[in-house]
């Protein structure tokens, strides 16, 4: 098989702009990724791509840049189950970044222990077919029921489309539920039409199921802007956010997705993403809800009055 690398990645994302929105003090970008450095931490051979090495220093260093405070670094697919780059930027960040990890059946209790020690608090499913081959429910079902105990939750990455299929085992799930970019909606069909009525449905009929409110330059049809100044990008994504937000304000996330993998179309402006917020979570309240108060429950609970339950 073939891997591309897209051509200028690493220019795009190591010049972002400045937002002009202010994260409030404490904020966490929950959704972002380290890859390699390939020479330290091997792609998976199974791998459906080859990114660019995006390193622990510049995702921390881009944290900064943006006004945040702490991560939650993901494991992507590219790594396969091999946590070893995400072990490694979960180490070099002084407490301030947890992990959610890709593990198999054959994981051992010890791995686990582990995992949990440098700050893992979490497992991700990916149902995304150009991302990954499938995993047997069954297999996922087994490896839900052993992470359980350890108060950890799981995140789930799927399409709009495979959501009727997927419900069942997704409400099946013993622990809080992360979806990750709202489900994947198409944006060119009515935020109140049937499809996204669905997900809303899965969110309001069952509280232990959050969302990430993320990802507006992979769900855009009207892109960024244009280069003339304009801030607002990818305004045909806020309606669906925003109903999120607004509907469940005290189970949604945020993160930037850096350093975006698998766009062709074009980069984008983490600066940018961040001056997305103000559009989908318009009040203070909200925003510190997003960004501080809902990923400090779910993954500092010990810094936020609460303990790590069983079951997430
Ligand atoms: O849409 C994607 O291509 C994508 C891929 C990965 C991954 O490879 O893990 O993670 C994401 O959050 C999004």
């Amino acid at each position: 098989m073939q891997f591309e690398k897209t051509p200028g990645w690493l220019d795009w994302y190591a010049d972002p702009s400045r937002p002009v929105f202010r994260a409030p003090p404490g904020a966490v970008d929950a959704h972002c990724h380290v890859f390699g450095p390939g020479e330290r931490f091997p792609y998976a051979p199974e791998r459906k791509y080859t990114p660019c090495d995006a390193s622990r220093e510049q995702l921390f260093a881009l944290r900064d840049h943006l006004g945040f405070e702490r991560n939650v670094v993901v494991q992507a697919t590219c790594h396969g189950a091999d946590n070893r780059a995400l072990v490694d930027a979960l180490e070099g960040s002084n407490g301030m970044a947890r992990g959610v990890a890709t593990v198999r059946r054959s994981v051992t209790d010890e791995e686990l222990r582990a995992l949990d020690a440098v700050g893992v608090r979490g497992v991700r499913f990916n149902f995304v077919k150009r991302l990954v081959d499938f995993t047997p429910k069954d297999e996922l079902l087994e490896i839900a029921k052993r992470i359980a105990p350890l108060g950890w939750h799981i995140v789930v990455y799927f399409e709009a489309v495979d959501l009727p299929e997927l419900w069942d085992f997704f409400t099946a799930l013993p622990t809080t539920v992360v979806v990750d970019h709202m489900g994947r909606p198409d944006v060119t069909k009515p935020v109140d039409g049937p499809e996204f009525e669905l997900f809303v449905k899965l969110m309001r009929e069952h509280e232990n199921v959050w969302s990430k409110v993320s990802c507006p330059e992979r769900l855009s049809v009207s892109g960024p802007p244009a280069l003339n100044g304009e801030r607002a990008a990818y305004r045909d994504v806020v309606p669906f956010a925003r109903r999120l937000v607004e509907t469940f304000p005290d189970r949604v996330l945020w993160g930037t997705d850096w350093p975006h993998p698998n766009l062709k179309g074009h980069m984008p402006d983490d600066g940018l993403l961040v001056d997305f917020i103000p559009h989908i979570a318009p009040t203070a309240e909200l925003q510190r809800k997003l960004l501080v108060d809902n990923p400090m429950r779910l993954y500092w609970p010990e810094e936020s009055g609460g303990t790590r339950s069983p079951g997430g």
